[in-house]
Formats: C-alpha cells, sequence, structure tokens
C-alpha cells in the first residue's frame, strides 16, 4: 500500500511543471531532481549530483547574490525563494523561481526540498512593461507638439544645474523666448498654421543650443527656454543674439507683427552666481522681467540681466 502510495506521489510530482528536488545538506549532493528539469534546461536528470552543479549552472550575474543568500537562509533554517537565470545546455538562460523549503533536526539543517519553476514568460511581460513605463516616462518629458522637451524636464534639469552652479560657485544663463504678436499670427493664419510655425521655430532655436549641457525646452505656449549651465553674460549675450537672427532667418511671413514683416522673438537673458541664499526662482523671474523689458522696447531684440550677491546689472541690446 505504502510502495504504491509512493508511485501515486512520484507521478504526481513528475507530471506537474514545477520541478521536484531534493539535496543533502551534510553532503551537498542531489538526491533527488525531477526529469522536467531536461525538458525546461536541457541537462540531463542524471547530470544534477552536487549543489556545485546548481551554482554553476546559474548565470554569472546572478550567482554570487543567489549562492550566498540561499547558504545564509538554509543554514538559519529560513525557508525562501530565488529568481535567477539558469543556464541551458545549448547556452541560453531561462529565468526561474526556486521555492526552497529548510529541513532540520535538532536545530541543524539536514536536507533542502523545493521546486523549480520557469518564470521566463512573466520575466519577459515585466520586462516589456517596464520597457513601455520607460518609454511612457521618456514621453512624459517631451512636448506633444514641437518634440523637444517640455516644462517638467526644465524645471528638474534647472534644479540640477542651479544645484551644480551653487556648488562649484559657477555662472549659468538662461534665455526666455517668446514669439513676437504670435496671437496675431494664430488670427490671421489660422491655428493649425501657428502650430506649424512654433515646430519651426522650436528647431531653429533647439538647434542653437550647441553645448553638451546646454538645455532647451518649450515652456509652454510660445515660449521657450535655454539654460546654459557654466554660461556668462557675454556667452548668454551672444547665444540670445543667435535665437534672436535664427527666428529672423526662417522668413516666416508676418504682415501683422509691429516688429517687422516677418516673424520676430523677444528674449530676456539672466546670468548670475548664485548661493545658496538665492532662491531657485530667481533666474526666471530675472530673465522673464527682462523679457518684457525687450517686448516694452519694441520686440525683436533682448535685454539681459547680470547679477553676483547683491550686484545686478541689466542692459539691453537689439
Ligand atoms: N497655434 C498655437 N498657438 C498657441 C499655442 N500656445 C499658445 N498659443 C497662442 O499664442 C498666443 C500668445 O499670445 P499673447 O500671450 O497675447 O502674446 P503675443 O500675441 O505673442 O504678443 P507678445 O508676446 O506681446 O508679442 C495666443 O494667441 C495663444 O493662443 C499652440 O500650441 N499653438
Amino acid at each position: 500500500m505504502i510502495e504504491q502510495d509512493d508511485d501515486i506521489y512520484r507521478t504526481l510530482l513528475e507530471s506537474t511543471k514545477a520541478i521536484p528536488w531534493k539535496i543533502n545538506w551534510e553532503t551537498k549532493a542531489f538526491e533527488y531532481i525531477g526529469p522536467q528539469i531536461e525538458t525546461l534546461l536541457g541537462w540531463r536528470q542524471d547530470s544534477w549530483t552536487s549543489a556545485q552543479d546548481w551554482i554553476d549552472r546559474i548565470h554569472e550575474e546572478d550567482r554570487e547574490q543567489t549562492a550566498h543568500n540561499c547558504i545564509n537562509l538554509c543554514e538559519n533554517g529560513i525557508d525562501h525563494e530565488a529568481d535567477y537565470r539558469a543556464l541551458t545546455a545549448d547556452g541560453e538562460y531561462v529565468w526561474v523561481r526556486d521555492v526552497v523549503h529548510v529541513i532540520r533536526k535538532n536545530g541543524v539543517t539536514t536536507d533542502l526540498v523545493g521546486f523549480i519553476f520557469d518564470i521566463s514568460e512573466r520575466k519577459a511581460m515585466e520586462e516589456a512593461l517596464q520597457q513601455a513605463n520607460e518609454k511612457l516616462e521618456a514621453l512624459s518629458y517631451l512636448d506633444g507638439l514641437t518634440g523637444v522637451p517640455n516644462r517638467r524636464l526644465y524645471d528638474k534639469t534647472l534644479e540640477r544645474e542651479w544645484e551644480h552652479a551653487v556648488r562649484t560657485a559657477t555662472a549659468v544663463s538662461l534665455v526666455v523666448i517668446d514669439i513676437d504678436h504670435f496671437k496675431d499670427y494664430n488670427d490671421q493664419y489660422g491655428h493649425i498654421q501657428g502650430d506649424e510655425c512654433l515646430k519651426q521655430v522650436a528647431e531653429a532655436l533647439q538647434k542653437v543650443a550647441v553645448k553638451s549641457t546646454d538645455f532647451f525646452a518649450r515652456y509652454g505656449g510660445e515660449e521657450f527656454v535655454l539654460l546654459l549651465p557654466d554660461t556668462g553674460q557675454d556667452a548668454a549675450r551672444d547665444i540670445a543674439e543667435q535665437c534672436r537672427r535664427r527666428v529672423l532667418e526662417l522668413a516666416i511671413e508676418h504682415p501683422a507683427s509691429t516688429a517687422g514683416h516677418l516673424l520676430t522673438i523677444s528674449a530676456g537673458v539672466a546670468s548670475m552666481i548664485p548661493t545658496e541664499d538665492d532662491p531657485l526662482d530667481d533666474l526666471f523671474s530675472t530673465a522673464d522681467r527682462m523679457l518684457y523689458q525687450a517686448k516694452r522696447n519694441g520686440r525683436n531684440r533682448f535685454a539681459c540681466s547680470w547679477s553676483q550677491g547683491v550686484a545686478r546689472k541689466e542692459r539691453e541690446s537689439c
């Protein structure tokens, strides 16, 4: 009767997808492993002789941590699970989950029994999900219309660069750019052509950001920002002038503009060597104030502010 039961248990164990195994903890020898292991990994059932075979067939990157944790937990009599990539006989890897039960006698570990599960499908799904999430995350930092970075990424970048400038006592500059009389452009040509115009302007302005640390973004509406780390007032002024010229060179007709018959931009430039006492908002609010000064003084121009500590110098260019 007992022998018959053994047969039934064996048949049951060997017909499941979970692969049963048993290791003698003292000798570290495999006393049993289900024949399904051959289907999953290609290694013959009788090739699993010792725990070292198991360790050797773990992916190099997972091996040390998996083996170390497992040995530790087994010695302390703690049941556990481990996910790792198992080597197949033809050199591929399959994600598996090992569920380990520790058998102890008088507080000493004697045997381990467990099941190996194929979790490769779930892992593939997790990886696809993670890739989709990363793609979504990247998209969430781009402006849908122009494809350039958006305000969200600008805020993040500004924070990082501001901290860098404070820490290294280096200059940081910001150019805030606004298309002149864009409402009139939309009114004359319609919103769709207005969108096209925004795309063209974004593309032209993005090309001005040549240094790897320069960061260009659409701030919102018809307003763009160019953040220039490690850049003082003279270089920032040159860059603002380049922005103004690049947009003018697009030669987009805008007869309703008071700044000429072509589409133009105005810009405000703020440059500073910030200290810990300066609020982060200072850079934008100063550049924005300079932008409105440029607008007030006739558009198609920029105005600059340079500050270090309490000293502030402002000037206008056209
Ligand atoms: N086509 C289009 N228009 C936009 C978009 N975002 C903002 N605008 C338009 O940009 C215009 C901005 O107008 P205002 O803020 O009055 O400024 P302005 O007409 O450019 O005048 P100044 O800035 O003073 O030179 C508004 O008409 C908005 O509808 C967009 O994504 N597409």
